[in-house]
């Protein structure tokens, strides 16, 4: 049995018999956090989502924690690219934070003492304890993309995606997200995220997955974030890697 928190080996993933990402091979342990880097409609989100059961696999093994991506929905937990919640939608900060708990809880029970504690912990985490009675649309994006953060980890995942986390957010959020993210993996959950931005991808992730409708590269990020790799995955797109900052630039 593999201690892994994901292996994907010579996978392909997609929707209704079409591929979109093929020839994926990793292995991700609990602790790790993985960028997964290219370009607009690379297939990262349909990566993510077949991680979670919600796209096929079509072809080689997808195990999640052990099993199946949909057998492992109990341990895994997902923050969506722009957040599926209405703002105008009146509830409180608690309010969406506790729906993270439904699964242990079911919809229809009272929060117990340890939901509310899970709830009020989470909250802590990403900073934002004071704003728990506020509506959840009167925060900013940034802040609303931490409350969404809480929700996730409220349930405790082992694994946790996050796709696109940092877009539309304000560096003071970006900086709480990432710090709570590092915290998540010094306690052993495995992290999968979505990003553009190669510099977060470099500060940020143990293994870097380079892909655009197929896997170019995996590995550390001083081995995949280098111009060759970059230049596969994006294309005639050229790479400006001055002042510390890397960013790809259209020809
Ligand atoms: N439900 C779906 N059914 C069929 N095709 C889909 C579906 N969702 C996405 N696709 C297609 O899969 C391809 C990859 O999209 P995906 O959203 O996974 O890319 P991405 O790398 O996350 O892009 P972005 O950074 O723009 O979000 C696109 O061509 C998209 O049209």
């Amino acid at each position: 049995m593999t201690t892994a928190a994901l292996c994907l080996a010579g996978v392909s993933v997609g929707y209704s018999g079409t591929p979109v990402v093929t020839g994926v091979d990793l292995e991700l342990r609990p602790g790790q956090r993985l960028a997964l880097v290219g370009p607009n409609g690379a297939g990262k989100s349909t990566l993510i989502k077949a991680v979670l059961g919600l796209a096929d696999v079509l072809d080689g093994t997808a195990t999640v924690l052990n099993t199946q991506p949909a057998r492992a929905r109990a341990h895994t937990g997902y923050v969506a690219q722009t957040g599926n919640l209405d703002p105008d939608f009146p509830v409180s900060v608690r309010q969406v934070v506790m729906m993270g708990r439904y699964r242990q809880l079911g919809w229809w029970r009272p929060a117990r003492a340890a939901d509310r504690r899970a709830v009020a912990e989470a909250l802590d985490r990403v900073g934002l304890a004071d704003r728990a009675g506020l509506r959840f649309g009167l925060l900013s994006g940034g802040q609303r993309q931490r409350v969404l953060l809480a929700r996730a980890i409220a349930a405790r995942p082992r694994l946790l995606l996050l796709d696109e986390p940092f877009n539309g957010v304000d560096a003071v959020s970006q900086e709480a997200i990432v710090r709570v993210l590092r915290e998540l993996s010094a306690d052993g959950t495995a992290l999968v995220l979505s990003t553009h931005d190669l510099t977060v991808a470099r500060d940020l992730a143990d293994l870097v997955c380079l892909v655009n409708g197929r896997q170019w590269a995996v590995g550390a990020p001083a081995e995949t974030l280098t111009a060759e790799p970059l230049r596969q995955t994006y294309g005639s797109a050229a790479i400006d890697l001055a002042d510390g900052r890397m960013v790809v630039v259209e020809p």
